[in-house]
């Protein structure tokens, strides 16, 4: 099979609520997304992304639209964290996404597969769709999806 990828990095801070040591306070990461593609190679003499399944500026684009922009320097907070949430609420115009589940790099990397799932979803009408996703939450603790 043959697929690209493309990584980007983002800061985000969170919190898991019940945690049994130092992941129960409030701290950040600096992660990073790995976004692999598949699809077929575009075959359009003289154009921009003849011989590419998509060019990789478009892949950032899309993941800076759709997910980087939006959790980049936010705050991911389980939606029933009702007290970080009410602490959040408190500071003007602060950047918070509100999460369906507690912000794990697993549940992170499935929100995020979620999101960019759609996004990709055969731009080209050539079978573009995402693959695989890679979080990282540190240089040692990552978390991987691959499609069904
Ligand atoms: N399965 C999971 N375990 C843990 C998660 C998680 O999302 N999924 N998250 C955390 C903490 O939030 C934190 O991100 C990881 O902290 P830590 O274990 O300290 O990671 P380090 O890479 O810094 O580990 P070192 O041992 O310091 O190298 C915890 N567990
Ligand atoms: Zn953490």
């Amino acid at each position: 099979m043959l697929t690209i990828t493309r990584k980007l990095e983002f800061d985000a801070g969170h919190r898991i609520p019940d945690h049994k040591s130092q992941c129960r306070n409030l701290h950040g990461h600096r992660y990073t997304v790995e976004i692999t593609l598949v699809g077929n190679v575009i075959e359009q003499e003289g154009s921009s992304d003849n011989g590419m399944i998509m060019d990789f500026s478009d892949v950032k684009a899309l993941a800076k639209q759709y997910l980087i922009d939006v959790w980049d320097h936010a705050f991911l907070v389980y939606e029933k964290d009702v007290a970080v949430r009410g602490f959040l609420d408190s500071l003007p115009g602060h950047k918070t996404v509100i999460i369906d589940r507690i912000p794990t790099v697993e549940n992170l990397a499935q929100t995020a597969f979620d999101i960019l799932k759609i996004a990709y979803q055969d731009r080209y009408g050539t079978g573009l769709r995402l693959h695989k996703l890679v979080l990282h939450e540190t240089p040692n603790c990552w978390a991987e999806i691959t499609a069904d």
